[in-house]
């Protein structure tokens, strides 16, 4: 494979690594995401939502795997249109995507470096590379052993590392602390921090107290369009006790929804 130099694996100067305007997007003939505005920098974005709000299909398109059917998406300063070269988008983004296939017989350490080589990493970097990402998840004591005799927990982590492998720009994780426990969740929200200092980190998750805790700001989505966005603290200050919940972050997120739904309501 042709070396990739760093001018090709960089992307041009962006204001916001992503830029959504209007986008749609399509889940089979379902338009999951339908007019959605989003501008997002770096740091660590949580990205929140009831069950079927559209957010594996807005972390979809931002990854390049669905195709926008409406409205202007651009992505580390590239538009994603038909006619666009997505590959420098590609080799700077990293994606955990809510299911993932694998081959069962890869070590960790095969797969990451599968993973980095489709990525068309350097080849000299690979190695070193792909130590470095299974050391951050915390899967160095299994990083020859078999992805068939992985735990579910371990499972994810080892796409986390497929995700980092290649210092991302744009990180994109789909529910990546589904399976893992109390300890790696903490150990996880701190990785999250790290990641986020010099790149735009979007973590789709159920857990509002994970993205209270490890998230710089917050995104929620509903039928496919942004409902609210804002810190951490600004989310908590939404809700009081009359809300459901069992957290302040979780009595917030659960205020901002009832004052959405009663809006669109009216
Ligand atoms: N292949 C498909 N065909 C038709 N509709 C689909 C398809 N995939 C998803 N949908 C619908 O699109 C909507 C958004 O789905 P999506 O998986 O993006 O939501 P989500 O916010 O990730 O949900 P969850 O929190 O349950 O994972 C849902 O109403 C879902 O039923």
């Amino acid at each position: 494979m042709r070396a990739v130099t760093t001018a090709e694996t960089a992307a041009t100067t962006h204001p916001w690594a992503i830029h959504a305007q209007a986008l749609k997007v399509r889940a089979g003939r379902h338009l999951a995401v339908d007019g959605l505005e989003l501008r997002l920098g770096d740091g660590v974005h949580g990205l929140l939502g009831p069950n079927g709000a559209g957010k594996t299909t807005l972390m979809r398109a931002l990854a390049t795997v669905a195709r926008p059917a409406g409205g202007n998406l651009t992505l580390l300063g590239r538009p994603v249109d038909g006619r666009a070269d997505l590959r420098p988008v590609r080799r700077a983004l990293g994606y955990l995507p809510q299911h993932f296939g694998f081959y069962p017989r890869f070590t960790v350490r095969e797969f990451v470096a599968y993973m980095a080589w489709l990525k068309e990493m350097p080849k000299a970097g690979i190695p070193s590379a792909v130590q470095r990402a299974i050391d951050r998840v915390g899967l160095s004591a299994k990083a020859d052993a078999r992805l068939k005799t992985l735990s579910g927990g371990m499972l994810r982590r080892a796409g986390i590392a497929q995700a980092i492998v290649n210092d991302p720009q744009m990180l994109l994780l789909d529910e990546p602390t589904v399976g893992l426990d109390p300890e790696q969740r903490l150990d996880f929200r701190e990785l999250l921090r790290d990641l986020g200092t010099d790149s735009c980190v979007l973590v789709s998750t159920h857990l509002v107290e994970d993205v209270a805790a490890a998230c710089t700001e917050v995104v929620l989505v509903n039928e496919g369009r942004l409902v609210w966005q804002g810190t951490p603290a600004s989310l908590i200050a939404q809700g009081d006790a009359g809300h459901a919940g069992d957290s302040a972050a979780e009595r917030g997120y659960s205020a901002i929804l009832r004052r959405h739904r009663a809006e669109a309501a009216r």
